[in-house]
């Protein structure tokens, strides 16, 4: 999996957590360092962020106008976004920035997209399963799909609301009522998962974290999340079977360890932000042409018996290129994709039902 990103990130930061005001690089340069290696000129890209003002959205809005690919950055929220937008405006990077607020705006935010981001909707409190959320945000995303077909159907759309396993299914509904569904361009964000599996594997292998990739597939929620340890690079110390389970668990718990912390305060926002900017980085970079782009996400797929199904996805100039198979997996993993799957199909099959009654 390709890891660039997350490194250019990681050395970006450190460098600026450890250098003194007369030796730190410039604004423009700690952009470029976040994101894009690329030096030749990028095409002009528009890209909305729908829930702008939101615990995720805010700094996802600051992730993505640091990204030298995006040449213009579109906030959309219900409430909130002339704030945020005229705030991020003032950030000397590539694009400009548009604040839209309301659903009589949402087609001037959404016009021309190449890449649509959706934060938005409620977040779990501690207690709380992802599919408690449903009743709220599947409506929020049928209303923000409906629109999306309409004014930028050909948009790559990234799906962050939860519960993500339901409302990547509602939002291929939406789309395929209005003719607009292509499968290659509609991704279930998952990117936390593996930023997280990447994160504990490194502590428990004592491997450095920027060199570390772990694939996750399956879906985003509790026992759906599967991250396949046995693939894990680079190897570092051998962990024993207790340590890959707990590993495993602390993965699939770890949206939970974040609600119960912020007690009562929401769910995860800054590592989700910096996740959704990396997935979004990706997008990006495969619709400009550059190869080689794998993430994992949660995609319609034929890997396995499940209609969506997060694993690891070559991106390209049409979004989705090619979905990769599962890989060789140990018994422990074989266990969890087949007690994941009717968990799976179900919140699929919930999503399906809800866009078409
Ligand atoms: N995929 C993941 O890995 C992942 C990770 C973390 C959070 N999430 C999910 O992301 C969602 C947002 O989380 P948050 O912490 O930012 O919540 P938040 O409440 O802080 O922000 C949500 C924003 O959505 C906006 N909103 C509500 N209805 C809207 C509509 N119809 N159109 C546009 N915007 C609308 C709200 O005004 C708010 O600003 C939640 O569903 C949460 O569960 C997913
Ligand atoms: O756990 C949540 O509710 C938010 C998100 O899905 C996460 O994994 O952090």
């Amino acid at each position: 999996m390709r890891t660039s990103m997350f490194r250019s990130v990681e050395s970006a930061i450190r460098r600026v957590s450890t250098s003194s005001p007369s030796t730190s690089t410039s604004s423009t340069h700690f952009a470029r360092r976040c994101f894009s290696s690329e030096s030749a000129p990028a095409p002009a890209r528009k890209v909305a962020v729908l829930g702008a003002a939101g615990g995720i959205g805010q700094p996802l809005a600051l992730l993505m106008k640091l990204n030298p690919l995006v040449s213009s950055l579109s906030l959309y929220d219900i409430a909130g976004t002339p704030g945020v937008a005229a705030d991020v405006s003032h950030i000397n990077t590539r694009s400009e920035v548009a604040g839209y607020m309301g659903e009589d705006q949402l087609a001037q935010a959404l016009d021309g997209c190449d890449l649509v981001i959706i934060p938005a909707g409620v977040p779990r409190k501690p207690g709380m399963t992802r599919d408690d959320l449903f009743n709220i945000n599947a409506g929020i995303v049928k209303t923000l799909c409906t629109a999306i077909a309409k004014y930028c159907p050909h948009a790559l759309v990234n799906m962050i609301s939860n519960p993500v396993n339901s409302t990547v299914p509602i939002a291929a509904e939406i789309f395929k009522k209005a003719g607009t569904y292509d499968e290659k361009r509609l991704f279930g964000v998952t990117t936390l998962d593996v930023v997280r599996a990447r994160t504990f594997f490194a502590g428990k292998a004592n491997v450095n974290v920027a060199d570390v990739n772990v694939p996750v597939v399956g879906g985003h929620a509790g026992i759906t999340i599967l991250p396949l340890f046995s693939q894990a690079t680079p190897k570092g110390s051998n962990l024993s079977d207790e340590q890959i389970t707990a590993l495993t668990k602390r993965t699939q718990d770890g949206g939970t360890e974040v609600v119960e912390a912020k007690a009562g305060k929401g769910s995860a926002t800054l590592s989700m932000a910096y996740a959704g900017a990396v997935f979004a980085d990706a997008c990006l970079k495969g619709l400009n042409g550059v190869p080689d782009i794998v993430e994992c996400s949660y995609v319609q797929s034929n890997i396995t018996d499940i209609p969506f199904f997060a694993s690891k996805v070559r991106l390209g100039k049409n979004g989705v290129e090619e979905i990769l198979g599962l890989g060789p997996m140990s018994d422990f993993e074989k266990e969890g994709l087949e007690k994941l799957k009717p968990e799976l199909l179900s919140s699929i099959e919930k999503g399906v039902k809800f866009a078409n009654q």
